[in-house]
């Protein structure tokens, strides 16, 4: 049901495990697949910027300069202030300084233009080679590591997390090089001015921090993990909800349901009104201090009693007022940044992680792998294969599926039908054992080559969002569209094409087209007779289909699978008694191996499996 299949999507693991055949290594492409993913951001992310790094630098730079410029203004009004208060201020000096600010201010403005425009490229240029990486590095990984994950996973990687780079790229690094200069400037300029002054502004913000530590505690300490706790509560509940609605509505368990999501509902509005009232309360507080109106108070009063203990020049006073007033503003319009710095480094840690991914190791130089070649027996030699690290669910599987012959795979949920035929198909790379067509290991195959003279017909094929006909081709490129038609008719989908609003030019995916699951699958069985592969992997290829479409699709694919080797993964034995082995699987072991007639005489899984189903026909 669709409401665990939420919860699952994209959250198997997808990272096959490097193939230990040693003895193919230095035909590969000979990268190293050992590293580990980890979830080091800082690290991921200073991986991701290498290449840019000396633009970053420069940006970095030109800010430092331009942050340092923009204190010119305050430094030259503090100046006038003092020659004003010593009446030395004459016409000269009074230009000279009006100049000085206006420069100072046009030079400040053209170098952060500058810059900012500069980090804009350049995150242009670095954002494009990071999405032509992933998308790269995508054609290159196993297809099961693709196919295991769902769409939503693939696009947030490639169009959220490359923004939250951006931000990292062409802001922060702008805007954080200026603050940090600008605070750390100030810093130094207030203790020139006066260090005592300096002193006493310090236990100043030491006390307000004080404060606003004495108003937090009065809150919830963990309001912050709480309310993450309950938004992803709400959030899973809620895609529970839209994924299931069909299925809940047609059992009659929206009513409970739905109480369920009213209770995540009311706990995240709790949670998120105590987080805000922990938050709010110290933060109020900061804030309205900080406000240069509000600030301007307990400065007066260091002046005062600086002035009475005669410990700073007029100057100092005057430089003190101006560059003070500044720097907690500075400071809270920076603290955004450190927002956007944690979302791009966790961006970066889950784009790093997608690159780190074991490719699918290409030969480097592979003999060319013909239809003949495909022709040939398939031979599984003690393979093993584990999803995870340490969770093997084939063991030990040896088999032989002469070329030509039919072979079905039946066993519990879970024995690793699937498992086996996808690996054919090295969707995955083995642990261990080998698994040949005819002289050849998979592993020495091009993956491309390989797919091409494998069809499969699954229960949930994949159709794109274009024209019908294209759907079709997908499986042959260079066929023709009355090779389109003929195999579309053999598919007994032709009359349902020519029923669209524009025949095989619909749209799939359109609301002019929405399919019904056996005509979508009908679509994807017209794929695989036009794809014409010497070798056919089907898994319940007409699970979706009424009785009398079943009917003429059985009969299609038995002419169809004529001459060819097909592995069948079958559910109800029924179907496969006509096969020419049947291989049991239990636990991802081959527990029997025989023709149904031998299999049903002996004492064994595949007969309990065989009574329990006509059994259950009969009743
Ligand atoms: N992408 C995946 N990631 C992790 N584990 C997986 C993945 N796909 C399958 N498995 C696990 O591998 C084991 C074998 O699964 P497989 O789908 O091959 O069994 P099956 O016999 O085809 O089952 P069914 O009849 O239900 O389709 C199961 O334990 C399953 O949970």
């Amino acid at each position: 049901m669709a409401l665990s299949r939420a919860r699952n999507n994209g959250e198997a693991s997808s990272s096959p495990k490097p193939n230990p055949h040693t003895d193919l290594d230095s035909g590969m492409n000979g990268k190293d697949n050992s590293r580990q993913p980890s979830d080091r951001g800082l690290h991921r992310l200073g991986t991701l910027l290498h290449p840019v790094r000396g633009s970053l630098t420069l940006v970095g730079l030109i800010n430092v300069v331009s942050a340092l410029i923009a204190l010119v203004p305050y430094v030259t009004v503090a100046i006038f202030i003092q020659r004003m208060l010593r009446s030395s201020l004459n016409i000269d000096f009074t230009v000279v300084a009006v100049s000085c600010i206006v420069a100072a201010l046009v030079l400040r403005q053209l170098l952060y233009m500058g810059s900012l425009g500069y980090a804009h490229i350049v995150d242009a240029r670095l954002r494009l080679s990071v999405r032509r990486r992933i998308l790269d590095h995508m054609g290159r990984l196993p297809l099961g590591s693709i196919v295991s994950r769902n769409s939503g996973e693939l696009r947030h990687l490639i169009v959220d997390d490359t923004a939250a780079i951006h931000t990292i790229v062409a802001h922060v690094v702008v805007e954080g090089s200026s603050a940090v200069t600008g605070i750390a400037a100030s810093i130094v300029i207030l203790f020139v001015a006066s260090w005592q002054l300096a002193l006493g502004y310090a236990l100043l913000f030491a006390l307000v921090a004080a404060i606003a530590r004495i108003l937090a505690s009065g809150t919830d300490a963990d309001a912050r993990e709480k309310y993450a706790k309950a938004q992803s509560q709400l959030a899973g509940d809620a895609v529970e909800l839209t994924e299931g609605i069909a299925e809940l509505k047609s059992y009659g368990m929206t009513g409970g349901f739905m109480e369920r999501f009213h209770r995540s509902l009311s706990e995240f509005s709790r949670a998120s009104y105590q987080g805000t009232v922990a938050v709010a309360r110290p933060m109020s507080f900061i804030t309205t201090f900080v406000m240069p109106g509000i600030l301007l108070g307990p400065m007066l009063l260091l002046c005062w009693f600086s002035q009475t203990m005669q410990w700073s020049s007029m100057f100092g006073i005057v430089l003190f007022l101006f560059v003070g007033l500044g720097v907690p503003q500075t400071f809270f319009g920076s603290l955004s940044l450190i927002q956007n710095i944690q979302l791009g480094l966790a961006a970066a840690g889950r784009i790093g992680a997608f690159l780190d991914e074991p490719e699918l190791r290409e030969p480097l130089h592979p003999k060319v792998f013909t239809r003949e070649d495909a022709q040939t027996d398939i031979a599984f030699d003690h393979v093993s294969f584990g999803y995870d690290d340490g969770h093997e669910v084939l063991h030990d599987v040896s088999m032989r599926i002469p070329a030509g012959s039919s072979v079905a795979l039946v066993g519990p949920s879970g024995s690793g039908k699937t498992t086996i035929t996808r690996l054919l198909a090295r969707f995955w790379e083995v642990n261990d054992g080998h698994i040949r067509i005819g002289s050849r290991d998979v592993t020495t195959i091009s993956s491309a080559e390989l797919l091409s003279h494998i069809g499969f017909v699954f229960q949930d094929m994949m159709l794109a969002s274009v024209s019908v006909r294209d759907n079709i081709r997908f499986a042959r490129p260079t066929a023709s569209d009355d090779e389109v038609i003929e195999a579309a008719k053999m598919a007994h989908i032709h009359e349902c094409i020519m029923a669209l609003p524009h025949g095989y030019d619909t749209i799939v995916n359109s609301a002019e087209a929405q399919l019904s699951g056996g005509e979508r699958q009908r679509l994807s069985i017209a794929r695989v007779f036009l794809q014409d592969a010497p070798i056919l992997i089907m898994d319940e290829p007409t699970a979706f289909l009424d009785a009398e479409n079943e009917g003429i699709l059985d009969a299609a694919f038995e002419r169809f699978s004529h001459g060819r080797t097909t592995v069948t993964v079958a559910h109800r034995l029924a179907t496969i008694t006509h096969s020419d082995k049947i291989v049991v699987l239990h636990d991802g072991r081959i527990s029997q191996q025989g023709t149904h007639q031998t299999l049903v005489a002996q004492d064994g899984e595949y007969r309990s499996l065989w009574n329990a189903q006509t059994v259950k026909e009969m009743q």
